[in-house]
């Protein structure tokens, strides 16, 4: 039996998939939606239009665990840490999977490292790659990437989380993955606010390029492996993210060039994971011009227009 824990729209479209192979819990710490989501048979807030199928349980009561039981942890980056210190325990031995993509903001861990220090007794590993939740609740094929330090364990979660409509490959290299997933929702910010401020597809094309560089540069010398980062997890993931109106993160940044408000309830991971990375670069000597003009834009430090003006005088140099 699978648990996913977090009812948002991506926990809830993973299980959707899920229950195609058998019966999956969904587990929401809000009584009240778990309510909501039985009576409606949907997730009516978070992935409207799509059915809860029969093999999905929702409860607000997490299940007993048994050791190497597999759990999806479906918040947001900046929430993992809330989740583990109130349920760690009950999920001592299980196989740990963040489905979650950023950078803590007060720490600069990943997901997986939160993870390993907060139930160090479970297996850590991660499920990222290009995929919004919508598609996969809708059965469409969508393509991710699964890391484990540990090959084995990698193996049998790449073989339970296979679903007809989720393909999954797998990985060894944790860092890689985590970073490309965290790094590349920076990247769609930047993206956003250069097509909500109608400077065109070509200087978007360039960003992404050279988003895709700085992501790299930073993802390598923190021990990521560049083929991980050329795979799903990293470049198709920023693909997808930095093209789409679809991406919480690529609407944010078009709100920014538009100069409109951008409602604060939407979980955006760019944000917090800008301002965690921009940090942890300047202390490493590694340069993110792209990442500091997105803190920048968000603190109301830069206009738009400045911001260009930064990223275009830098000092030329060979690509
Ligand atoms: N939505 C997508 O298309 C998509 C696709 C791929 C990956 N992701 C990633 O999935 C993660 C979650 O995103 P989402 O779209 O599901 O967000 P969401 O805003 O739809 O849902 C977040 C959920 O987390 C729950 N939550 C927050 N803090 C919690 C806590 N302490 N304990 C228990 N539950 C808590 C909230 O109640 C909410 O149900 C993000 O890291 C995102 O990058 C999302
Ligand atoms: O809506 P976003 O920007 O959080 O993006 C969702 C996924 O990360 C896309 O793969």
């Amino acid at each position: 039996m699978i648990t996913v824990l977090g009812s948002g729209a991506f926990g809830t479209a993973l299980a959707i998939s899920l229950a195609s192979n058998g019966p999956v819990t969904l587990w929401s710490r809000d009584k009240a939606q778990v309510q909501r989501m039985q009576a409606e048979g949907a997730n009516t807030r978070r992935l409207p239009g799509v059915s809860l199928p029969a093999q999905l349980n929702v409860t607000a009561d997490l299940p007993p665990m048994s050791p190497g039981s597999i759990c999806l942890l479906s918040v947001p980056t900046q929430k993992l840490r809330d989740l583990l210190i109130e349920h760690g325990r009950a999920l001592a031995h299980c196989h740990l999977v963040a489905c979650c993509k950023g950078v803590e903001r007060v720490t600069g861990y990943g997901p997986t490292r939160i993870i390993a220090e907060l139930v160090p007794t479970a297996t850590a590993a991660i499920l990222t790659g290009p995929s919004f939740a919508h598609d996969i609740a809708r059965g469409l094929p969508t393509a991710l990437t699964l890391a484990c330090k540990d090959a084995v364990v990698a193996q049998s979660l790449q073989t339970a989380l296979t679903t007809p409509n989720l393909r999954i490959y797998r990985t060894t290299d944790a860092t890689g993955a985590e970073l490309g997933g965290a790094l590349k929702n920076v990247v769609a910010v930047a993206c956003g606010v250069v097509i909500g401020a109608g400077l065109g597809e070509s200087a978007r094309a360039a960003l992404m390029t050279r988003g895709f560089a700085e992501l790299s540069r930073m993802a390598v010398a923190l021990g990521a492996e560049q083929e991980t980062l050329a795979g799903l997890s990293g470049f198709g993931d920023l693909v997808l993210t930095c093209t789409s109106e679809q991406s919480r993160n690529y609407a944010f940044g078009m709100s920014l060039g538009r100069n409109k408000c951008f409602d604060t309830s939407i979980t955006v991971e760019g944000a917090a994971t800008a301002q965690a990375v921009s940090e942890k670069a300047r202390k490493m000597q590694i340069e993110m011009p792209i990442t500091d003009v997105v803190v920048a834009l968000i603190d109301g430090k830069l206009r738009v227009s400045q911001a260009m003006d930064m990223l275009l005088s830098r000092p030329l140099k060979e690509e």
